[in-house]
């Protein structure tokens, strides 16, 4: 059995704080010292940025933006092209041979068209979204074999060749599954799940799934956090042992994370 490896989520807040982003890597470099290292990024308020910056409002419907003909060549240029070169770039930086690739290449990750979804009464037709069929790791296995560090951006592709905007969550919780992750860690800005999203004192150490629910009911949780959690159960409830929501300067010690056990 090939060794396994850690998946790190980053989103696209973060990419845009060059403290945030060294120590990131950082801890890369030093996660890598356990295990071989996947990393995933977002992108998403960078493509809502460039597709504004062209005159465009992108629409985003409970956390997923509806995406447009446009708004996915938004992403290729956003994601694809710029942020993730920028990412190797910066990677190798810190001594990492980081390799860039969409999640479509080598055929990794093979999406089907999402069918609409019914949301408080309103059908929403997400347009270019693919939802996970499977994965193919082997392109990925090759390059962890190799001492690679890929560097994933969040675009699927069907068995058409039709390329698609997926969540990098969910990308990057497929890709943990596929390759039997020993951890699975999402950095993002907040650190972790708060009690109180406003006090950051009200970090939770652990959430699990009655948590979950609870802070869905009484609204402590949204937004791009609730797709972060379900995502979590879902490493979860596939085999990944460990997985955390945490901050980019945490990713060793995993203090101040919240883990989320089932
Ligand atoms: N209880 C909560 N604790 C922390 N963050 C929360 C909570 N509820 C909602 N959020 C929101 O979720 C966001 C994190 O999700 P998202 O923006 O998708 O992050 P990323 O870009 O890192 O994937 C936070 O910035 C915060 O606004
Ligand atoms: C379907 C969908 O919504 N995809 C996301 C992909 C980028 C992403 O997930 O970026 P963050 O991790 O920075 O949020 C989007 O278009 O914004």
């Amino acid at each position: 059995m090939s060794i396994r490896p850690i998946v790190v989520k980053i989103g696209g807040a973060l990419l845009e704080a060059p403290e945030a982003l060294d120590a990131f890597w950082k801890g890369v470099a030093d996660l890598r010292r356990e295990a071989p290292v996947v990393v995933v990024h977002g992108g998403g308020p960078q493509a809502t940025a460039l597709a504004r910056r062209l005159g465009h409002q992108p629409r985003i419907v409970q956390g997923r933006r509806v995406t447009t003909e446009l708004d996915l060549q938004i992403l290729q240029w956003a994601l694809r092209g710029e942020l993730n070169l920028r990412l190797v770039a910066a990677a190798l930086q810190h001594g990492l041979p980081a390799v860039g690739l969409a999640a479509a290449d080598g055929g990794t990750l093979r999406v089907r068209r999402r069918p609409p979804w019914t949301i408080e009464g309103e059908t929403v037709d997400f347009g270019f979204v693919g939802d996970v069929a499977r994965v193919e790791p082997a392109l990925l296995r090759h390059l962890l074999e190799g001492g690679y560090v890929p560097v994933v951006a969040p675009l699927g592709i069907d068995d058409e060749g039709q390329l698609y905007n997926v969540n990098a969550d969910t990308v990057a919780c497929a890709l943990a599954e596929a390759l039997q992750a020993r951890a699975f860690l999402l950095v993002t800005e907040t650190g972790g799940v708060h009690r109180n999203p406003d006090d950051p004192s009200s970090l939770l150490p652990h959430c699990d799934r009655a948590t979950f629910e609870a802070g869905l009911r009484d609204g402590w949780i949204g937004g791009g956090m609730r797709v972060k959690l379900e995502v979590a159960f879902q490493a979860l409830d596939r085999g990944i042992p460990e997985v955390h929501i945490l901050a980019p300067d945490d990713l060793l010690a995993r203090r101040r994370a919240t883990s989320v056990v089932p």
